[in-house]
């Protein structure tokens, strides 16, 4: 080897990294603790506490609700993973699978990945959904085990399998009058409207028992961010500010979308970024070129938005609000109209008269902004829906406000 080339590898190798573990903010990564989840962890946790007292008793069927990078995912994890020790530790074999509906659509694809995550042995030949059911309630009789199973982006499940699938996953000992009930259910979704399209009687049964997740306010994300920092950095190569503007910039209370994901993505793209500079410390700037980088979606739509007026910027702002309130692809126009109105009187503004709001979604429309289209005739007749192709929504919220407030303070109209 060249004397250059070993100088280059040693310079590379020896050189100082600001990472203790780039992989703890990766999205898979499992942490130890969830703070300000604790609340939530300790429902689970009584909604569960049969299967250490009289496991077998009956079967717990849990709804865990909440927006987008709110924890669901993590607090089903952290709760099954230290759920299933405890239970160890009190002589009982209790174990967790956590199963994604989003790459497992269909009944059987379920099934199969529940059995799989709980070694229930699985055969050769080909079984029905049904019957692959049985031999997993069957091993898990004969090994004398339990299993709490979360089912991830439930909706997905929900709206592809069909209405039997669902009520078989949900009600299956209803179907199955096992003496002893030894799975368990935890089910994950957006929000409760994503699972009207179930069936009325099976949709107030799951609600029965709902825990919900609440967007992170800057406070909270500043606590998860300097407890996610700490271990994946070494000390004195950040700093709270750095934190700190990251948390506000995220927290639902100060407009954001209260993400944990996105402060999290931030931090490591800032982190990656200074790494990449040679830089010793995580400074504010790659912070913010950090946010730039994941709103890359707005940027490309930046252009028409900025061109756009005052009153067509506060519309579209009042759709984006609606939008993500909902969590609806379309909202009706005469609801955005109703919610202009009221951003018009935060704002100080005086709104437009009906017929004026109308042209002004047209110009939307035209401009590639927002997606408009007639409603077809319903009950109550025709409307015009409005949604937007492009997002994150929290992110474009917060640009369209600090666009609208800087032409207001300029006088633009
Ligand atoms: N309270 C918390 N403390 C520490 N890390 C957290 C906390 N809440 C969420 N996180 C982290 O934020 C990221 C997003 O969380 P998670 O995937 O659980 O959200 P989610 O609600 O399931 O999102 P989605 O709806 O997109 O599936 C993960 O990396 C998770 O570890």
């Amino acid at each position: 080897m060249g004397e250059d080339v070993w100088k280059i590898i040693e310079e590379e190798v020896e050189r100082p990294s600001i990472f203790k573990s780039k992989e703890s903010l990766t999205p898979e990564y499992i942490p130890d603790t969830l703070p300000h989840r604790e609340k939530e962890l300790k429902e689970l946790a009584s909604y569960f506490k049969h299967l250490v007292s009289s496991p077998g008793s009956f079967s717990q069927r849990v709804l865990l609700i909440g927006g987008v990078g709110t924890g669901k995912t993590a607090t089903a994890r952290v709760f099954g993973r230290d759920f299933t020790r405890y239970a160890l530790t009190k002589g009982y074999k209790v174990k967790y699978a956590h199963v994604n509906c989003h790459s497992n659509r269909t009944l059987y694809n379920v099934v199969a990945d529940m059995s799989r995550q709980l070694n229930a042995p699985l055969p050769s030949r080909g079984l029905s959904a049904r019957e692959m059911f049985e031999a997993l309630l069957t091993y898990l009789d004969e090994t004398d085990q339990y299993a709490i199973i979360s089912l991830d982006e439930f909706h997905y499940f929900a709206s592809l399998a069909g209405r039997d699938a669902v009520y078989f996953i949900v009600r299956a000992y209803d179907v199955f009058e096992t003496p002893v009930k030894r799975l368990n259910f935890i089910f994950i979704s957006q929000d409760t409207a994503k699972l009207s399209l179930l069936d009325p009687s099976l949709e107030s049964y799951l609600l029965r028992h709902m825990i919900k997740l609440e967007p992170y306010t800057s406070a909270q994300l500043l606590d998860i961010l300097r407890y996610r920092a700490s271990k994946a950095f070494y000390e004195g190569t950040y700093d709270d500010t750095v934190l700190k503007f990251i948390a506000d910039y995220e927290g639902h209370d100060k407009g954001g979308g209260g993400n944990a994901r996105h402060a999290i993505e931030v931090l490591m793209i800032a982190g990656v970024m200074a790494e990449n500079e040679g830089a010793k410390r995580i400074t504010l700037e790659h912070a913010r070129k950090a946010i730039m980088k994941i709103s890359r979606d707005i940027v490309n739509v930046s252009e028409a938005i900025n061109y756009s007026s005052l009153h067509e910027l506060l519309i579209l702002l009042a759709a984006v609000r609606l939008l993500r309130r909902t969590g609806n692809p379309y909202v009706k126009i005469g609801d955005v109209e109703k919610e202009y109105e009221l951003v018009c009187e935060t704002l100080g503004q005086q709104p437009r008269r009906h017929t004026q709001v109308y042209e002004y979604v047209m110009n939307l429309k035209k401009a590639g902004v927002i997606e408009a289209k007639s409603s077809g005739k319903g009950m109550k007749g025709r409307t015009t829906l409005i949604g937007i192709n492009y997002g994150p929504l929290d992110m474009l919220e917060q640009y369209l406000l600090d666009l609208i407030k800087r032409k207001i303070a300029i006088g633009a109209t």
